[in-house]
């Protein structure tokens, strides 16, 4: 008989991970290559934007005062002194009833207050144009700060750089931006059933699926994949291999062997290297057997071989500790709420995590499961925007209650989404 494991919550199970410490740690990268990497600083603007009174429009640059009385019957003229376009600037202050012909994003010549558009301006000459309306100060002006102010915290560290922080970044003088390290996660998967991709099929063998799924989860967490084989199952080579990549990695994660099968070696492997099991059993499904410990420092991730319980358990325990190592403050999964898309009559005791799309219906978002939900399937993890947490409990679900969600592919996240994942409602 094997001996019987007991089932930690998930809430604890992930906290028991990010209790264990990783530092996050940054390096300078030109911002060319920054996208989709994480800032390690946080961003406060340096000087005004705009950093100088601006026209918004094409036209001519007046003192408003100059235009008062102005209408159809009575236009008011002005002696155009001069032109300028966008990073040219005015040499001397514009006197009583003087215009400067200024372009857009043009520097507004001193004395000027206000700026008519070219279609509003009767031009005479060269150098005459009339007005038939009137101006306040500050007509058509971009103002200095307008859109931030010195000294404004504009994006905080741990944010994820998108195309938007890259325009700061460039407008704030970055050429290098300061980021996160990437951390090393080793990948191994294990199992003599195993075969390469490029390997044409045999009886029995299946091709090893969950490490190129696992490379690919890590990099859209923001990580470095560092893909180190595959394994037979054979005791000693997987100590081995084990103890040797964990020193060459931030973190490593095993895909098979999780659970108590005759050649299920991971509880093997952590006893063997001497780790500090953080536990072997959580109540979810997918990923139940999924077992984390911390060997010589480092966490050890020993997921399931089963694909849906390899990525459920990377989704829920991987992935924030990575995060976490990357600089984000917020960094579980996003949670929010959304419609069931299908039923599940059958209760289960433990919470599951349904792999879904995000659809809309009617204006509101569905949540619609795919493919076979078994936790060996391959199926239902494409494209899946969503895992849908089924809290476990007597009861199954229907169609058309509102359900907690998890978003896959995002990068603000959640601080802590294990408060109240209560049992839904109808909405
Ligand atoms: N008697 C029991 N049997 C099982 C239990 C249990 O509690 N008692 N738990 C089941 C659950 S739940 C799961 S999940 C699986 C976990 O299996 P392992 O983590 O031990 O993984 P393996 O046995 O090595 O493989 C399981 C399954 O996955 C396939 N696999 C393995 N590696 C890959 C890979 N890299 N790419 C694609 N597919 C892979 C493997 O061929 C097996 O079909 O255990 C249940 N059993
Ligand atoms: O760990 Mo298993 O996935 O619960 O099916
Ligand atoms: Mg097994």
């Amino acid at each position: 008989m094997v001996a019987k494991r007991k089932p930690m919550p998930v809430a604890e199970a992930v906290q028991a991970v990010m209790n264990v410490g990783n530092e996050a740690k940054k390096e300078a990268i030109p911002l060319a290559n920054s996208y989709g990497r994480v800032l390690a600083e946080d961003l406060v603007g340096d000087h005004d934007v705009p950093s100088f009174d601006r026209s918004p429009y094409d036209g001519f640059a007046i003192r408003a005062e100059d235009s008062t009385g102005a209408n159809r019957n009575r236009p008011v003229h002005f002696q155009v002194v001069g032109e300028i376009g966008a990073g040219t600037v005015f040499p001397r202050a514009v006197q009583a009833g003087e215009a400067v012909r200024i372009m857009t994003g043009a520097k507004i010549p001193a004395g000027c207050d206000a700026v008519v558009m070219l279609e509003l301006a009767d031009e005479h000459n060269s150098d005459e144009m009339s007005i038939k309306r009137a101006l306040s100060p500050g007509d058509n002006i971009s103002f200095q700060g307008e859109d931030t102010k010195k000294g404004t915290p504009l994006v905080p560290k741990g944010t994820s750089i998108d195309p938007g922080v890259i325009a700061l970044l460039a407008t704030f003088g970055y050429a290098e931006v300061p980021v996160a390290i990437r951390p090393r996660v080793g990948i191994i998967a294990t199992g003599s059933e195993l075969l390469e991709v490029h390997e044409p099929l045999e009886p029995g063998k299946i091709r090893n699926s969950n490490a190129y799924m696992m490379a690919a989860q890590v990099e859209r967490t923001g990580g470095e994949p560092v893909l180190l084989g595959k394994l037979p199952d054979d005791l000693d080579a997987c100590i081995e291999a084990v103890s040797s990549a964990l020193q060459e990695v931030d973190m490593l994660i095993t895909t098979g062997g999780a659970s108590v099968g005759d050649y299920d070696y991971v509880p093997d492997i952590i006893e063997r290297l001497g780790g500090n099991p953080l536990f072997n059993k959580v109540a979810m499904r997918p990923g139940s057997v999924t077992t984390v410990a911390e060997i010589d420092g480092k966490l050890f991730f020993g997921l399931s071989g089963n694909p849906s319980a390899c990525f459920v358990g990377f989704e829920l325990f991987v992935r924030p500790i990575l995060r976490r190592s990357l600089f984000f403050e917020k960094p579980h999964l996003k949670r929010t709420k959304a419609t069931l898309g299908k039923d599940y009559p059958k209760p289960n005791p433990f919470t599951r995590f349904v792999r879904a799309t995000l659809e809309e219906d009617d204006g509101r978002f569905v949540a619609k499961p795919g493919g076979l939900d078994k936790s060996g399937s391959v199926t239902s993890i494409a494209g899946a925007d969503v895992l849908i947490a089924l809290p476990g409990g007597s009861r199954g679900y229907e169609t058309g209650m509102s359900v907690d969600i998890f978003l896959l592919d995002d990068h603000k996240g959640s601080e802590w989404p294990w408060e109240n994942i209560v049992a839904s409602y109808k909405s």
